[in-house]
């Protein structure tokens, strides 16, 4: 194990999704702590990195991880070594309980169930609800939850806050916030304020390839670099901004806004 260095090192990763080339010669590395966001206009391949970590997509390359190599194991091992993923649809089973989806997510003797009951209390008293009748916000906090019950090395977010109200994109920003106290992050996050916020680090990719690799701050707060690279204003340009739309971003045009806790 390889304890001082990063925690996902990333080298030459491309993937393919039928004839589509969907990443190219993706390189990057999340360090052993904080959060590093993955971003990118629409489309650019930030998933696709993602599920190419994971094996979910046809891929070829290094990913190490703790400095061992895990692009020869299958998705189930990759996990089974500690990444936990966090899927942009959630994927919480909706016929079942909230306590049976975070039973069916244990893997090991002694889940978080503190640290998950610290972080999410209002999901743990609503354990018997089916979790299919949550709000948005809601299921997300129990796929998070999921996550953070295992004792992983890392965790995979991808678009935690996508579609959800303001009132609720602050309360996954403060959990996201506290989960990172105790398990690095790789998050893929439009909604730059929220990114700005979460980040230590940034890793922008553009058709398929990482075109920049930096201090999250330095990058968000350089208006002329976001629009360069992400296409929209930056972070300090609307951070007063009350946009009363703020946390739902379903295009690039809403992506600059105020997170409210
Ligand atoms: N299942 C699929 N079948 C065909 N093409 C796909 C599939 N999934 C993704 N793609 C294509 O792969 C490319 C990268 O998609 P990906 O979802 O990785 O981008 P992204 O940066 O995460 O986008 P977004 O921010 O919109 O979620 C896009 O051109 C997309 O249309």
């Amino acid at each position: 194990m390889n304890q001082s260095g990063p925690v996902l090192r990333v080298r030459g990763l491309s993937a393919r999704i039928g004839q589509q080339q969907v990443v190219e010669d993706v390189t990057l590395e999340v360090p052993a702590q904080g959060v590093t966001a993955l971003l990118g206009r629409n489309g650019v391949g930030k998933t696709s990195t993602i599920k190419a970590v994971l094996g979910l997509v046809e891929r070829s390359g290094v990913v190490e991880l703790d400095g061992e190599r895990i692009d020869t194991l299958p998705t189930h091992r990759i996990v089974q070594r500690g990444v936990g993923y966090v899927p942009e649809d959630r994927e919480v089973f909706g016929s079942l309980s909230v306590e049976e989806n975070l039973r069916l997510a244990e893997r090991s003797a002694n889940p978080r169930r503190e640290l998950v009951a610290d972080l999410f209390p209002d999901i743990i008293a609503r354990g018997q609800q089916a979790a299919g009748t949550l709000s948005g916000g809601q299921q997300q906090m129990v796929a998070l939850a999921r996550a953070l019950l295992n004792d992983n090395r890392l965790l995979l977010v991808d678009e935690p806050t996508k579609g959800l109200s303001p009132k609720l994109v602050g309360e996954v920003t403060e959990a996201l916030e506290r989960a990172a106290q105790v398990v690095p992050i790789l998050l893929v996050e439009q909604n730059l304020v929220v990114a700005r916020r979460l980040a230590d680090r940034a890793v922008v990719m553009a058709d398929g390839r990482v075109v920049h690799t930096g201090d999250a701050a330095e990058l968000l707060d350089d208006e002329q670099r976001v629009v360069s690279l992400l296409g929209v204003g930056s972070t300090s340009s609307s951070s007063s901004a009350h946009d009363s739309d703020a946390g739902s971003h379903p295009d690039p045009s809403t992506h600059s806004q105020e997170v409210r806790s």
